[in-house]
């Protein structure tokens, strides 16, 4: 089988934002790098389709999620796409189980069987203690975490995640960095990552693409861009 591809051409003007970014996702994760209001949690949310681009295109494997000049805008719900976004995104009043269970697809068991898949899910996760939980009974990190084993439940055909890890203790962000990236690989999910982090870069073996001022200034190795920095923000994130 090809390698699952999606094919990336945004402009997009949102208030003194004018973003304008190209660029492939492969099977190879993305690591979305910039400085703070560059357009990386704007570039999702155009993924995600629950912003549509002024002018663009998005395909996965050829078919366009997004084509402004054909007017095809497939919902948030038709591209499969796991999505966890900065800040809230669990229902409030469900259980924690619920929310796994939300976007599991439908199989033979029911409520029953989507329960224990669901279980299931939080259990590798460590989180299987949280299950019953109400969603506004967990602390930032534990909502983070519940958040990322729902996108993954749902077996998404594309994962993203904006700074997925960033309401995590330092000993808690280690552990589920590691748990993310063996779970990126054996579901072979092509993943886009916003991060303030190099270690997340590493630690997925991630592509860095870096994006200013709503343009991406660098692409490749996190390795190479620290020896070609094309910008200070680029040496300082790399290590330089
Ligand atoms: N709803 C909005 N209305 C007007 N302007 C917006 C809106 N959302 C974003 N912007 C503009 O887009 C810029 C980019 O925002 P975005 O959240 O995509 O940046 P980011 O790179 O993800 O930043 P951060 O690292 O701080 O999360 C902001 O600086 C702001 O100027």
């Amino acid at each position: 089988m090809n390698e699952r591809r999606l094919q990336v051409e945004l402009r997009h003007r949102l208030g003194a934002l004018e973003l304008d970014v190209d660029f492939e996702l492969g099977e190879r994760p993305v690591a979305l790098i910039g400085p703070n209001g560059a357009g990386k949690s704007t570039v999702l949310k155009l993924l995600a389709g629950g912003l549509l681009p002024d002018e663009g295109r998005v395909a996965w494997q050829g078919r366009a999620w997004v084509d402004t000049r054909k007017g095809v805008a497939l919902s948030p719900a038709a591209r499969r796409v796991g999505y966890v976004p900065q800040g809230p995104s669990l229902f409030e009043t469900m259980r924690v189980w619920e929310n796994v269970a939300f976007g599991l697809r439908d199989g033979a068991g029911g409520r029953e069987g989507k329960r224990a898949e669901a279980l299931h899910w939080l259990d590798r996760w460590g989180a299987a203690s949280l299950a019953e939980r109400r969603v506004g009974a967990l602390s930032g990190g534990e909502a983070q975490r519940v958040a990322m084993v729902r996108a993954l439940a749902a077996r998404p055909d594309v994962l993203l995640l904006d700074e997925p890890l960033s309401a995590l203790d330092a000993i808690a962000r280690r552990r589920l960095r590691a748990r993310l990236s063996e779970a990126i690989v054996e579901l072979k999910v092509p993943t886009i990552i916003v991060t303030h982090d190099w270690r997340d870069v590493a630690a997925m073996g991630a592509r860095v693409v870096a994006m200013e001022e709503g343009r991406i200034v660098q692409s490749g190795d996190l390795k190479a861009l620290g020896e070609t920095p094309s910008s200070a923000f680029i040496a300082e994130f790399s290590g330089v």
